[in-house]
């Protein structure tokens, strides 16, 4: 019945319930697995998830090799919920802020037998939600009334596809770079960030044009930053594109390189101890990047552009796009907002991440 929840609107459902510290019902075949987000639990839910059966911690396989726990599978490991673990202990372990302070979290035993699946869902929309990437799971006789309830089968393909990015309106929006721009918003239908396409001047459809996947930084790009370069690439861009009287910038609210700005400016407070950018998102349990591409070649696909040159530094961004049907015919570098503190960041890019300085 078309009035029901298709399985896009119960992810939706599922990020904010996790970001409030509900938990969802994973429904598969070994039946159902209520997950929560260790981040956003309370004592209580924590109470009534433990007695039900076969309490466990997941996290990455990131987070796992900081914490030195073994995981059996490639992406995650489950550690078995200790008796007497509290709130803070499950944060503990989720949260590596006080990881130098605190070092008493091991040895942790992790689980070997048992299926994945539920696992890795919960850590995916835990990820989705933009929160810590570390779930409890406990077995249940069946899904508590009034809990969103989400089949296991098909939602990890669902988790890593590019959703529908209908445009939700376009208007004129003259701006300093050029007057005749038009700001264009996209809404995905799985209520993930709404993405914007800046298009300036009127760009032919018929040749390469001058386009730019910038992904969000409010430090940088509203803020001022000097801890990256993002704003000054930003107005780079735009610059670039009003003098050549046409361009596209995409600007995808994929905060923090995918992992939103919490979690960011966790990575921030660990390189404020001395972690670089890319040491930073692993403690944390997240890969150095968790951007999707695809997204931007979506939206170039839906404004009528085939073919890019493409302003970045960033070959993985010329391959995504290329992987994704579009035709970059050149990379045109972008190096501006150097500073004496963004120094280091800018080195670790290029030596761990393959940006070209
Ligand atoms: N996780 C994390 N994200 C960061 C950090 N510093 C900046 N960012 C984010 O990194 C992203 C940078 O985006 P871009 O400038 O579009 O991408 P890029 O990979 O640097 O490639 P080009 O700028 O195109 O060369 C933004 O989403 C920033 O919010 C950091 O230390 N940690
Ligand atoms: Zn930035």
């Amino acid at each position: 019945m078309s009035l029901l929840p298709s399985l896009s609107d119960l992810i939706a459902r599922a990020r904010t319930d996790l970001r409030m510290g509900l938990p969802v019902a994973l429904r598969g075949p070994g039946g159902i697995v209520l997950a929560a987000a260790a981040e956003t639990l309370g004592t209580e839910r924590l109470a009534d998830l433990a007695h039900l059966e076969g309490p466990a911690l997941a996290i990455t396989r990131r987070r796992a090799d900081t914490l030195k726990a073994r995981a059996y599978a490639a992406d995650l490991a489950r550690i078995p919920l200790p008796r007497d673990a509290d709130l803070h202990w499950i944060r503990a372990v989720a949260d590596p802020s006080g990881d130098l302070a605190t070092p008493m979290k091991g040895p942790l035993q992790t689980l070997r037998a048992g299926d994945d699946a539920p696992a890795r869902a919960a850590l995916a929309l835990a990820k989705s939600a933009r929160l810590l990437p570390a779930a409890l799971l406990a077995g249940a006789p069946d899904a508590p009334e009034g809990l969103t309830v989400l089949p296991l089968d098909g939602l990890h393909a669902r988790l890593a596809e590019v959703p529908d990015l209908p445009e939700v309106v376009a208007a004129g929006l003259p701006i300093a770079a050029h007057v005749t721009t038009r700001l264009h918003v996209y809404r995905p239908t799985d209520g993930a960030e709404e993405h914007y396409a800046v298009e300036i001047g009127r760009p032919s459809r018929d040749a390469p044009v001058l386009a730019r996947l910038h992904s969000a930084c409010f430090t940088g790009d509203v803020l001022g930053s000097l801890k990256c370069d993002c704003g000054p690439q930003l107005h780079a861009a735009l610059e670039q594109m009003g003098e050549a009287g046409a361009g596209v910038l995409l600007y995808l609210n994929q905060e923090g390189r995918g992992i939103g700005l919490s979690n960011k400016m966790r990575a921030y407070s660990l390189q404020d101890q001395g972690f670089d950018t890319v040491e930073a998102n692993h403690r944390l349990g997240f890969e150095d990047d968790e951007r999707d591409f695809r997204i931007g070649a979506r939206l170039l696909d839906r404004l009528g552009f085939r073919a890019v040159r493409l302003l970045t530094n960033n070959p993985r961004k010329v391959d995504r796009l290329r992987a994704a049907g579009i035709d970059v015919v050149e990379r045109v570098p972008l190096k501006v907002g150097q500073t004496r503190f963004n120094h280091h960041y800018l080195a670790t890019k290029a030596a761990k991440s393959g940006h070209l300085l």
